[in-house]
């Protein structure tokens, strides 16, 4: 079985894949400093959980968006687990031909997204992450990703609300029934939700008239995805999944060009 890490700057997404399909998934929070000792301590206490042991991890493939925690992870793959794991970076072989000035700009977690969501369901594709940014990503009908968008994740919104007013409080993220509120927390949940799922309706429809194609298919993934998902009728998959799916994508890809 194979190991698939997903750095993001919230949490690490851990997935464990039997050839093609996940039989594992479990998450840990990426803010806590932890030494190689204490991944390797997490990470094998996870997959027992799961009812997988440690040695039935033959490899392991990280996508981080977080540099300095990189050290660490890896250390505790090779000293606990016996793995050199691979990591998504510029030149690995993805599937996706980046046609930007600066291909090693994108956020490895981008490329894995567009490489799952151009596989899993095709191209010309828009694909959302709704993390602790929110990204939109364009990938064409021949797997060129195009360009994207960055935009403050939920979380980041609604952090900066309670943390700069003074008489905001802190406020769980859901959809309340109406737009309109008649209380502080139902105006703030109306603005957070409804704002974000009326950006990704406007940016879709950016996205479609810059690019010429209006039907390019939507693909969501991330934490708060679903929320935003359940919220439009412009989104055509929610796939929890996809940056899993797309580094152990990554990961097939790779390994067959190193057999050959
Ligand atoms: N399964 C989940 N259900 C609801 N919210 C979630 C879930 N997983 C993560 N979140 C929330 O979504 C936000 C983004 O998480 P995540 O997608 O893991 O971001 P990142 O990839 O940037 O680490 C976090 O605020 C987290 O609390
Ligand atoms: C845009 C991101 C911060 C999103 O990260 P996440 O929300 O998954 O933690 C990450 O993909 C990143 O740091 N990218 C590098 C810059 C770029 O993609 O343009
Ligand atoms: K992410």
């Amino acid at each position: 079985m194979v190991l698939a890490l997903d750095v993001g700057n919230t949490n690490i997404t851990c997935g464990v894949f039997a050839d093609e399909e996940l039989v594992a998934s479990f998450r840990v929070t990426t803010k806590i400093p932890r030494t190689s000792d204490e991944y390797a301590i997490v990470l094998e206490e996870l997959l027992e959980k799961n009812e997988i042991r440690a040695e039935e991890i033959e490899d392991a493939i990280i996508c981080s968006v977080v540099p300095n925690i990189m050290h660490s992870l890896e250390s505790a793959l090779i000293k606990y687990f016996d793995i050199y794991p691979m990591v998504v970076e510029a030149g690995i072989k993805t599937g996706i031909r980046i046609v930007t000035p600066n291909p090693q700009q994108i956020g490895a977690d981008r490329i894995a997204d567009a490489v799952g969501a151009y596989e899993l369901y095709g191209g010309p594709v828009i694909v959302i992450d709704f993390g602790t940014a929110t990204t939109y990503d364009f990938v064409d009908a021949q797997g060129a990703f195009l360009g994207g968008v960055t935009a403050p994740g939920l979380r980041i919104s609604a952090k900066a609300l309670w943390e700069d007013a003074a008489k905001l409080p802190e406020v769980e993220i859901k959809k309340p029934d109406t737009v309109l509120g008649k209380e502080t927390i139902h105006s703030m949940q109306s603005g957070l939700v409804y704002g974000q799922i009326g950006q990704t309706e406007y940016l879709i429809d950016q996205i479609r008239k810059e690019t010429g194609i209006a039907d390019a298919k939507v693909v969501v993934t991330g934490g708060l995805g679903r929320i935003i998902s359940e919220g439009t009728a412009k989104v055509d998959i929610y796939d929890p999944n996809l940056t899993l799916k797309g580094i152990n994508l990554v990961y097939k890809k790779q390994k067959r060009k190193i057999k050959k």
